[in-house]
């Protein structure tokens, strides 16, 4: 295999000849930023769409590619739920695209979005491969992945078949999540991607009254997790009402909205400041 065009050229301690990334020479994707979560609900997929839609605002060209193949939620969440992909002469496919931001997502090539995916783990894997390989990204700064939740079969395949620059964690701060955060870590690891940092999401309310902090959960565990393995906090996100409903910014407590998009963009910056070291 050659590293030409991979975004990790020059960059990882892969072996060219047994590595099992496939790059399209029409695609130039300067880095490629998978998001995950140890477990499911955590706001993952919203912190994706969020992030994205923050670095595009700097002026990025970013992509979305939703690798959670059998639960997508990045059609909706970009409010294209009702699009469907096109392919072109050479089989390749085309991205939809929504502000700028270009999106690929199995819903966009089911019939409806509610056509479940009943498929084995790996058929789903070379789903997500072929989402690398043969949709035209053309040129991005930042590709994110949307990862399934978990530490499963297509986690696996998405950091054995993409060259991944970074991990995003995106967390809620119980301690049985914290336990389930260090074994994605720990993969992260053994599979040699860095963890650019940790979202905690939903860690606590604020009284829109006296802006008293309701703590959900006692993060004692989450502290000492990053205490022992020196992984950055990028933040901490409280339940906010524009995130539950993504489509109504306008219509909710602009103070909140502010904060909220405010910390989000914060975070971009962040994370592209750990990009380019
Ligand atoms: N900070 C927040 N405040 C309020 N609601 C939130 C917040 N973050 C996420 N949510 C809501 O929590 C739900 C789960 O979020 P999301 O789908 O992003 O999680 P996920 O980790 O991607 O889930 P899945 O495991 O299904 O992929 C959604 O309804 C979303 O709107």
């Amino acid at each position: 295999m050659s590293c030409e065009g991979c975004p990790n050229e020059g960059n990882c301690n892969k072996d060219a000849a047994s590595c099992q990334i496939v790059t399209n020479p029409k695609n130039h994707i300067a880095k490629i930023v998978a998001v995950m979560s140890g477990k499911g609900g955590v706001g993952k997929s919203t912190m994706t769409v969020m992030l994205a839609k923050s670095l595009a605002k700097q002026g990025k060209k970013v992509g979305i590619m939703d690798a959670d193949i059998t639960g997508p939620s990045i059609p909706r969440l970009m409010d294209a739920q009702n699009e469907h992909a096109m392919g072109t002469a050479e089989n390749e496919i085309l991205p939809i695209v929504v502000d700028g931001i270009k999106l690929i997502s199995l819903n966009f090539m089911m019939e409806t979005e509610s056509t479940p995916v009943i498929w084995r783990g790996p058929i789903i894997g070379n789903v997500v491969k072929q989402f690398y390989t043969d949709v035209l990204w053309g040129n991005l700064d930042v590709l994110l992945v949307d990862m399934p939740p978990g530490t499963g079969d297509v986690a696996l395949t998405v950091m054995q078949s993409l060259p991944v620059s970074g991990v995003i964690m995106v967390s809620t701060p119980q301690p049985m999540v914290s336990m389930i955060v260090a074994k994605a870590v720990h993969m992260c690891e053994k599979m040699n991607i860095p963890v650019l940092g940790v979202i905690e999401n939903m860690a606590y309310l604020e009284c829109p009254h006296c802006h008293e902090k309701i703590n959900f959960y006692n993060d004692e565990e989450l502290d000492a997790f990053f205490d022992d393995t020196k992984i950055k906090c990028y933040g901490t996100l409280p339940m906010v009402d524009l995130i539950r409903d993504i489509h109504a910014y306008d219509t909710y407590n602009l103070e909140q909205q502010e904060k909220t998009l405010q910390f989000i963009d914060d975070i971009a910056d962040q994370v592209v400041q750990d990009l380019n070291q």
